[in-house]
């Protein structure tokens, strides 16, 4: 077998201020971030709330210095994993391929394919899959093996979610463990797991396993701390009127305030990596939340980055890829029936779900049409005579 890449995914993030609003753009343009019906109007709308949302999110990219640390500690990550991968007697090359922002995927295949890689190893770095988040990225990658000729030279396995692994889980624990120690009395403290939210029509229309896997992992992490230790989890970073998992970070912490609860130890769940969400959301916007509701000792618990056993873990399953059984990009975007990624079904002729839903909503739209028309007096059967 020829030289194996690992190839890190992420979300990626703008690197400085100028960034914010193409980056934004590049998020919004994501059929898998936001799912329009109609596929032409989907970078007009990206435009659009790009442009509405950039003076607010580039106010709180300033709160944290002017741009995402994201690259800098993916790098450090990949760094590190290489070495340890050297130390375990695997001579892998690792690749970052950002979703939204330098470096892009696009540009982390290009290089995989001039150094001649024979195998790669995909690992995103989310714990738990999302359809917009691994989900995406693998989309991207599929389109890009599925037309190319070279790609398709080589070989791949992805690994769609990994927060089952007891190193990680381990790391978590030690993480929590530290913050739980610097409070007076560590028994009485309340974990508080923050999620990053998805809109509920992910979960319940598109069978995204998010919702199951954050919480089995909260499960798994706070059975590994073996602490007694009450915990909540809630889910942050809303975008959008739609109703996304609920209960919302904020409303959880108003709650815990209500119930007279003052030490809390705020862990970050489904990011590997300090990020805006973390150091903004987190630090400034929901502590200030919690000391409102009553909350006096607000400690957040750091987010893995390099942490060494997180970055041994990270290692393991690596190694355990390699020699697995290849894991496709089929059976990740479609594993079953229930699980819908972007465009919900590929068009073919005949009595398909796509055709009823199609032949519903033309229905709908020449019924109202009529209504109008009959009810205005005008339109193009009017003009044509027929009305
Ligand atoms: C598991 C992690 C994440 C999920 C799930 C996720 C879903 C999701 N996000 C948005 C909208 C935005 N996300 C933004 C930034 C951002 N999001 C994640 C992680 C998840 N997103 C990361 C790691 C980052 C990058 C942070 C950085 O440091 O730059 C942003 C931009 C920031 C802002 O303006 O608030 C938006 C917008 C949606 C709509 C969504 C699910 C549908
Ligand atoms: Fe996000």
């Amino acid at each position: 077998m020829g030289r194996i890449g690992v190839l890190l995914l992420n979300l990626g993030g703008p690197d400085k201020i100028e960034d914010v609003r193409p980056f934004l753009y590049n998020l919004f343009s994501d059929p898998e971030i936001i799912r329009l019906p109609v596929k032409a109007l989907q970078k007009p709308l990206a435009w659009l709330i790009s442009t509405l949302r950039a003076k607010k999110s580039q106010d709180n990219y300033l709160e944290i210095g002017g741009g995402s640390p994201l690259r800098e500690i993916t790098e450090a990550q990949a760094e590190a994993l290489e070495k340890k991968l050297k130390e375990m007697g695997q001579d892998v090359k690792i690749y970052i391929g950002m979703r939204y922002w330098h470096p892009f995927t696009e540009e982390a295949i290009a290089q995989i394919k001039n150094d001649g890689i024979k195998k790669v190893v995909v690992l995103p770095l989310y714990p738990q899959f999302s359809i917009s988040t691994s989900g995406s990225s693998f989309r991207v990658l599929e389109e890009m093996w599925a037309t190319d000729e070279v790609l398709q030279e080589v070989d791949y396995t992805l690994i769609p979610s990994w927060y089952e692994r007891p190193g990680y889980l381990r790391s978590m624990a030690d993480l929590i463990e530290q913050e739980l120690d610097k409070f007076p009395n560590p028994d009485n403290a309340h974990v508080f797991f923050s999620a990053h939210g998805v809109p509920v029509s992910y979960v319940e229309e598109a069978g995204d396993p998010y919702q199951k896997e954050i919480e089995e992992c909260t499960r798994l992490i706070m059975e590994t701390l073996g602490r007694s230790n009450e915990y909540t989890l809630a889910y942050q970073s809303k975008v959008g009127p739609v109703e996304w998992l609920q209960p919302y970070t904020d409303d959880a912490l108003k709650e815990l305030g209500d119930r007279g609860i003052e030490d809390l130890a705020v862990v970050p769940i489904s990011f590997v990596s300090e990020h805006i969400e973390t150091l903004q959301e987190i630090d400034m916007e929901y502590r200030e939340v919690a000391e409102e509701a009553g909350i006096k000792n607000f400690h957040r618990v750091p987010a893995l980055n390099v942490y060494p056993g997180f970055i041994d873990s990270l290692a393991d399953l690596v190694v355990d890829s390699i020699d697995a059984e290849p894991c496709t990009f089929e059976s990740v975007t479609h594993p079953n029936e229930n699980m819908k990624m972007y465009p919900q079904e590929k068009w073919q002729w005949g009595l398909t779900t796509a055709a009823e839903v199609w032949n519903g909503r033309l229905a709908m739209i020449g019924f109202f049409g009529l209504l109008i028309e009959l009810l205005s007096g005008s339109g193009p059967l009017h003009m044509v005579g027929i009305l």
